[in-house]
Parts: structure tokens; sequence; C-alpha cells
């Protein structure tokens, strides 16, 4: 298995059948590297990008690379260390999964895959649980008996079991409560700087990426316009128009930096 995996986009365009979305997106994630955050406002392309690193869509032009090789027609074995090596989770994640599996079943899974990718790590139930703000007892529930809040919770842990080394976290906590996310960003931020996971938050919500990420991109209509540590871009007065709009939005990430 890889040791260093590297996740490249070079001049992406993409989009659906009779729309470009993304426009020369570059971009490069390399295991062990620091969390990077990429923030942008709605419809910006934020998921899109997140598909075509995934291989779920075609470049029109540019390529996405796992290693090298274009993620959308990686051969058996670079395509089974691509799994390994890179997850992404999204919103929905948990749809996929069994909804009548207990919450320590599906952790248990999500470990015994790590341990086969020769990927172990001395991460228990417990402490996986407590990442994501959930109290032991949970490991009992069904995941059909869980809130869309806490689903997102057990698939965030689910994923962090696996312990890939590269880690996409499309709007990772969208259902939970804003100040729930706060303390869950906190914890977070502890746990990502252990593991050696190269982590990428892809969120429109400021606060969250701002208690995870130093180094941000932000995306505008499907290009990078800055990119930077947070604070710099927001400190910046000669801000791009997308960067004031999303501080504005996010008075108290901004706050912090003045
Ligand atoms: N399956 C699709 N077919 C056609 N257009 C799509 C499809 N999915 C998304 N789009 C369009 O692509 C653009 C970018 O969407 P995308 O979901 O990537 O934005 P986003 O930045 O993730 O937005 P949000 O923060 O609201 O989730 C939008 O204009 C959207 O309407």
């Amino acid at each position: 298995m890889a040791t260093h995996a590297v996740l490249r986009a070079d001049d992406l365009w993409a989009g659906y059948p009779g729309t470009h979305v993304l426009r020369g997106v570059n971009l490069e994630i390399r295991s062990g590297d620091a969390p990077l955050g990429i923030v942008g406002p709605s419809g910006a392309g934020k998921t899109t990008l997140v598909r075509a690193l995934h291989g779920q869509i075609r470049p029109v032009q540019g390529t996405v690379t796992f290693n090298d090789r274009p993620v959308h027609r990686l051969p058996r074995r670079e395509g089974k260390t691509f799994k390994a090596s890179v997850r992404f989770t999204s919103q929905d994640s948990l749809t996929v999964t069994d909804p009548r599996l207990t919450v320590a079943r599906s952790l248990g899974l999500a470990l015994g895959e790590a341990r086969k990718a020769g990927r172990t790590h001395a991460t228990s139930m417990g402490d996986l649980l407590d990442a994501v703000g959930l109290p032991a007892g949970f490991s009992t529930r069904r995941l059909v008996t869980l809130s869309g809040g806490e689903k997102q919770r057990v698939a965030l842990a689910a994923a962090l079991a696996t312990r890939p080394e590269i880690l996409v976290l499309d709007e990772p906590l969208t259902a939970v409560d804003p100040q729930s996310r706060v303390n869950l960003a906190r914890r977070l931020a502890g746990l990502l700087a252990e593991l050696d996971t190269a982590v990428v938050l892809v969120s429109h919500d400021l606060e969250l990426v701002e208690r995870t990420c130093r180094e941000v991109h932000v995306l505008s209509e499907g290009t990078f316009v800055a990119t930077g540590p947070l604070g710099e871009l927001l400190g910046d007065a000669e801000q791009h128009p997308t960067v004031r709009e999303l501080a504005e939005a996010a008075p108290l990430a901004a706050q912090r930096f003045r």
C-alpha cells in the first residue's frame, strides 16, 4: 500500500451536461498535509469538486490524478489502494450503510477495514465516539434510530476509524446544531492533529473551517479566487468580494482575526 498518497487536480474543468461548473482548478493534497479548508458560497462548485476528486465526474479538460494516474480509470489494484487511502464522506454517506446496524457494528466494520488495509491504530470505539461528541452508550443504538446530526457524527467517526491517508469531508456536520458544531470542531481539531491523515474540509461554514484548518482555498464560480491562512485572507482590506461576503456571513470567525 502506498505510504504517500497524492491527489491532484490540474487545470480541472468539469461539470454537468451543458454546464461548466469547475473552471481551471489546481489542487494538490498529500498524505501528512495539514488540514485544508475549501470554502465558498452555495453553488460555487464545492460538491462538484469533491465528485471530480472522487472520480464520479470526468474532467472535460485537465486531470484529476491519484499517484499520477487518472482517478476515473484506475486499474483494479490502484483502484483498491485509492479506496483505502482516500476517503470521502458527504452529508448523506450513512444512507448507503445498512440502517439496522448498531453504531458499534458500523464502527467495528470501519476499524476492520483499517486493519485489512494495514492502517491499524490505537483508537478505540470509545475514543471515536468521544471524538465526535457522542456518549459511549450510543454504541448499542441502531443507525435507523439516530437523528440526522447523530448519523453524521457516526459517519465521521467511521471515516476516522478507517484512518485514510487523505480524508475529504464534504459538509460533514450540516445536520448538527451550531453550538454542538463549534464544540465538535474543537474536539476534531485535536484528533486531526494526532492522526497522520490529511483532511480536506469542504464547507460553507467558516466557523467550522476556522477552528479546524489554517490554510484555505476560496472557491467562487468554479475557480479558486483566494488561497492562504484564513486569518490573513479575512484580515486583508483588499479582499476578493467572495471572501468579504463569507466574512460578513460569519462575523464570529472574522472577529477572531481582528
Ligand atoms: N447533477 C447536476 N446536474 C446539473 N447541474 C448541477 C448538478 N449538480 C449541481 N449542479 C449545479 O452545479 C453548480 C455547483 O453545484 P455544487 O453542488 O457543486 O455547489 P456547492 O458549492 O457544493 O453548493 P452548496 O454549498 O449549496 O452545496 C450549481 O449551479 C448546481 O445547480
